[in-house]
């Protein structure tokens, strides 16, 4: 613990989870990821705390988007705290202002991906809440999406699914809630840097924040967040138990054409198999051959197949690819 810490309650529950959970083995070199606010704020003040008892190298990244008139100084403000703390800071500014929140996600992880990558940090971390997760599951089971989604932010994932660098993102404040890092914050008398964007409701997932979920506590549940954040933990393993099956069947009754980048299924092995794990194989399959992620409409149209009379076909996929039954076969043309 540094001099003027003392040992909070949230310092403990960090301590045990990253105990329990095994999210952040002692002496690595841990890359923080820091807006600002009072999530990321918290993260890396208790990081520093239990930096003694861990052995870890921190050091500080944060990105500057530039679509804030006080960009600039958020970022002068964190580099002040990176050297108030004797932390290494990495800032980097985008050259072009982000047109979305998913373009500046994009950028940002990429960005983190890069400074990691290159000085040689195994672990970039971030502050997402158990608050954040709630509302990622909220959003998403409004706009349709099955367990994969709900699963919502996991505890540990591998930065970059393209390149095989083996660098984690790991969040490993999913059990605390944004209540408590704002105490936090304010016990500390950490100055936050607020974000004017968080209130701006056309962002979907500040509605959900500032309104949609002090609904739901106020009428259904008070504890509301850690309720759907226990959801989303339950699916995770779900997830993870149901994408280890479907590899299996996925490898037993696909077969690469000789000679050709063709894929055919076979209709029989897949009959034997829950429909859950059909839709899955499906999907995995569709992954394969579509330029674009495959909808739910796509993945339905193909499972169909499996018990089509012979001869049966699907309307061309994005890119031109239609399937076709031959007997106990599924291929792709
Ligand atoms: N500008 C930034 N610079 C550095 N880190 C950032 C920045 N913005 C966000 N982060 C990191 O990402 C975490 C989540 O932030 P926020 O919820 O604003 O992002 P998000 O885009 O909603 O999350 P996600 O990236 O998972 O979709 C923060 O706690 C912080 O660790």
């Amino acid at each position: 613990m540094s001099d003027s810490a003392s040992w909070t309650p949230l310092h403990a529950q960090l301590h045990r989870t990253l105990k329990v959970r095994q999210l952040l083995p002692s002496g690595q070199r841990l890359l923080v990821a820091v807006s600002g606010g009072q999530d990321s704020l918290c993260l890396i003040k208790l990081l520093l705390d239990l930096q003694p008892k861990w052995g870890w190298d921190l050091a500080i990244a944060h990105c500057d988007h530039g679509w804030r008139s006080d960009s600039a100084d958020n970022a002068k403000y964190i580099k002040q705290l990176a050297q108030f703390w004797q932390v290494l800071f990495y800032g980097k500014t985008a050259q072009q202002i982000p047109k979305s929140e998913a373009d500046a996600r994009h950028w940002r992880y990429q960005v983190l991906s890069e400074i990691a990558l290159s000085d040689d940090y195994a672990y970039v971390v971030t502050g997402h809440t158990q608050s954040d997760r709630a509302e990622t599951l909220l959003y998403n089971l409004i706009r349709g999406s099955g367990a994969d989604g709900l699963q919502a932010l996991t505890w540990c994932r591998p930065l970059s699914v393209e390149a095989d660098n083996n660098i984690w993102l790991v969040r490993p404040m999913l059990e605390i809630l944004r209540s408590q890092t704002g105490q936090f914050c304010q016990d500390q008398q950490l100055k936050i840097w607020s974000d004017s964007t968080n209130q701006d409701l056309k962002y979907a997932r500040n509605r959900i924040r500032t309104e949609l979920i002090p609904y739901l506590q106020t009428h259904f549940n008070p504890r509301t967040e850690q309720a759907l954040a226990q959801t989303a933990e339950l699916l995770q393993a779900e997830v993870d138990y149901l994408e280890q099956a479907t590899e299996q069947l996925y490898q037993q009754a696909i077969i690469f054409e000789p000679n050709s980048t063709h894929l055919k299924i076979n209709r029989l092995i897949l009959r034997q198999a829950p429909l859950a794990l059909q839709r899955r194989v499906m999907r995995r399959w569709l992954q394969e051959i579509l330029p674009t992620s495959p909808t739910f409409e796509m993945i339905e149209k193909l499972t169909a197949l499996i018990e089509a009379p012979n001869r049966s076909q699907s309307d061309p996929f994005p890119g031109g690819a239609i399937a076709k039954v031959d007997g106990e076969w599924i291929y792709t043309i």
